[in-house]
């Protein structure tokens, strides 16, 4: 099918880019995408207004099978744990999304990069096999330990033994996603699924570093979080920035000019222009084919090709 966006579509997303990802996009871009929303107390719109507000996102969660309470109280130990930061979690209707994959593609190992304190780790263990292994990686000690600690409590096996084949085993390797990243190359492993979505500016790294290093099993597949980065990724042009405000003027040396616009970014800003360079480096990669998913922050699906 050549094209199945309507043409007003078309329009509204060249004018508007906020358009293009509303109703799809995780709790965590809500508040910047959809101005109709406000933060709540701690700053963040929770999972409960994202529903509320959102009509096309409530309504996708409203006919999605929701996830165990377990994702709730999870959500809620984030918030309490990390006041203004607890909507670093994937939305639930995204955990159900990546569960759901799991289930359909049944991988036996699975590494995930940025943890924070468990919740889509879990989504994904809960889909996969029996005897599976889900790495995760985290830096930050606290959370890595608060993820650990819901590990144990929720009966995965945590221990660094062989798993015994009784319950999924989860991994959380704690530091720097490339040091982890390293050791598990060093041990030749390969996964079936990698799910990425740490620190933005890396991605291109990690996802090189993956592929260089062979650790991508044959039928293999890597999920990418935040590659529409609230939809700001159609305002970045690879290095820069194409702010909506009006352009410097044009009196200014090209030397203040770059510094004014180097001030204008803002670290959201930066985080766009790396997820635009990550989608044109994946798709220019010959090894691999990719969907680019409006789907809540954006989401790449990208398939390792046969050889
Ligand atoms: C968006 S959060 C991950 C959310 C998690 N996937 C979930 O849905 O619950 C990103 C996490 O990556 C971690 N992170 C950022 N840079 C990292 C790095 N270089 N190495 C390891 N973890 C990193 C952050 O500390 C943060 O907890």
């Amino acid at each position: 099918m050549a094209c199945i966006v309507p043409r007003t579509w078309h329009l509204a997303i060249t004018l508007n880019p906020t358009y293009y990802v509303r109703g799809f996009h995780s709790s965590r871009t809500l508040f910047a995408l959809n101005p109709v929303l406000r933060p709540t107390t701690n700053g963040s719109p929770s999972h409960e207004d994202a529903t509320v507000e959102d009509p096309m996102f409530g309504y996708c969660s409203q006919y999605s099978t929701p996830l165990p309470n377990k994702f709730v109280r999870l959500h809620e130990s984030s918030k309490a744990n990390y006041p203004g930061g607890a909507d670093k979690t994937v939305s639930a209707l995204q955990g159900q999304l990546l569960q759901l994959l799991m289930r359909m593609t049944r991988p036996r190992r699975v590494l995930e990069l940025g943890c924070f304190m468990g919740y889509s780790a879990m989504a994904m263990a809960d889909g996969i096999p029996r005897g599976a292994t889900l790495y995760t990686c985290e830096k930050d000690s606290k959370a890595a330990r608060l993820a650990r600690e819901l590990f144990t409590k929720e009966g995965y096996d945590c221990s660094s033994e062989q798993s015994i084949q009784k319950a999924v085993k989860i991994e959380l390797l704690e530091g720097d996603a490339m040091s982890s990243l390293e050791l598990l190359a060093k041990k030749e492993l390969q996964f079936d699924a990698v799910f990425l979505d740490a620190d933005k500016g890396n991605y291109i790294n990690y996802f090189n570093f993956i592929l260089d290093n062979d650790m991508l099993a044959q039928h293999g597949y890597i999920l990418a979080d935040n590659v529409l980065f609230r939809g700001m990724v159609l305002q970045s042009h690879g290095d820069s920035f194409a702010p909506l405000s009006p352009p410097p003027s044009p009196q200014l040396s090209p030397k203040t000019k770059d510094a004014r616009l180097e001030e204008r970014k803002t670290s959201h800003q930066k985080t766009a222009c790396h997820m635009d360079k990550f989608n044109r480096h994946v798709r220019k990669d010959p090894r691999v084919t990719v969907a680019v998913l409006p789907v809540f922050d954006g989401l790449s699906v990208i398939m390792k090709n046969e050889n």
